[in-house]
């Protein structure tokens, strides 16, 4: 499956047992010698009985993730799809959130993402809390980040032209940086208007992908703190465009966007 350019491969861990290890994972996600995918979404039964369905989140090294917003709308999709539940509506939970999640008429999905936890402790972020911003010393040069957790990490810095944004140098920086002791997700904004901003992120995990939907949310919550964009955003990725709303600090964030089935099959691990 794909959100924006996001993609997945998805398996249902309901109807059959799956048992794979962080190397199978990795060699699955291979673009050449796999099936090719950011994340592994695996389906399981709720944890809770207000839950409809568990899913956990695995990078394209192997790593498992708290969080996956894009991934969060291709699960609500898929369990219609394939006849697990019929219902529009589903409370869906990760690892670390618990989401509502909403299909609308015209065929996006809309999700409650939960409250971005902005506490250092919940990021996790090694350093003492600050009101919108934090500065960071890396190899010589000092940027101004914004710190947000979605269930995952997030570091958000703005760029003039995002065209131009070092994506592929910084990115693996910040990721990395000691601050960051789970490392984090890397965004890189540019604000267009004050409710439109162009998002590139580089993911743990997995590198630069062409959208994150937990990114996308970090980047207008920490663009909000900063007083530099409004409470309905479009935020456009390399992949597409999603739709953030955000009424400030003690609200959850709402996302709206697509999700799209692209081939199903059967692999022997
Ligand atoms: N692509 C996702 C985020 C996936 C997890 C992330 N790489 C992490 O390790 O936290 C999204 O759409 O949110």
């Amino acid at each position: 499956m794909q959100g924006i350019g996001n993609d997945f491969m998805v398996v249902d861990a309901i109807s059959q047992p799956v048992y794979l290890n962080q190397g199978q994972i990795s060699q699955l996600a291979h673009r050449n010698f796999g099936i090719g995918f950011d994340q592994l979404l695996m389906i399981e039964a709720p944890q809770h009985p207000e839950a409809d369905f568990h899913f956990r989140i695995f990078n394209a090294d192997g790593s498992e993730a708290g969080h996956c917003g894009n991934g969060a709308r291709a699960v609500a999709k898929y369990v219609r799809q394939k006849g697990l539940t019929w219902k529009r509506e589903l409370r869906l939970s990760t690892n670390t959130a618990t989401m509502n999640t909403v299909m609308e008429d015209n065929g996006l999905i809309t999700i409650n993402m939960g409250k971005p936890r902005l506490e250092p402790e919940k990021i996790p972020l090694r350093f003492a809390q600050q009101s919108e911003t934090y500065m960071i010393d890396a190899e010589g040069i000092r940027y101004k980040i914004g710190a947000v957790s979605m269930g995952n990490p997030h570091c958000v810095l703005q760029v003039e032209d995002i065209d131009k944004a070092a994506v592929g140098k910084v990115g693996p920086i910040l990721s990395h940086h000691s601050y960051f002791p789970a490392q984090a997700n890397v965004g890189f904004m540019q604000v267009v208007e004050s409710n439109e901003i162009k998002l590139r992120v580089f993911e743990r995990g997995v590198g630069e992908t062409l959208a994150c939907g937990t990114g996308a949310c970090a980047a207008v919550v920490a663009g909000r703190l900063q007083k530099i964009l409004d409470e309905k955003v479009k935020v456009t990725l390399p992949g597409g465009s999603l739709w953030i709303r955000w009424a400030g600090k003690g609200s959850p964030v709402y996302m709206t966007g697509p999700a799209k089935v692209v081939f199903e099959g059967q692999i022997d691990v």
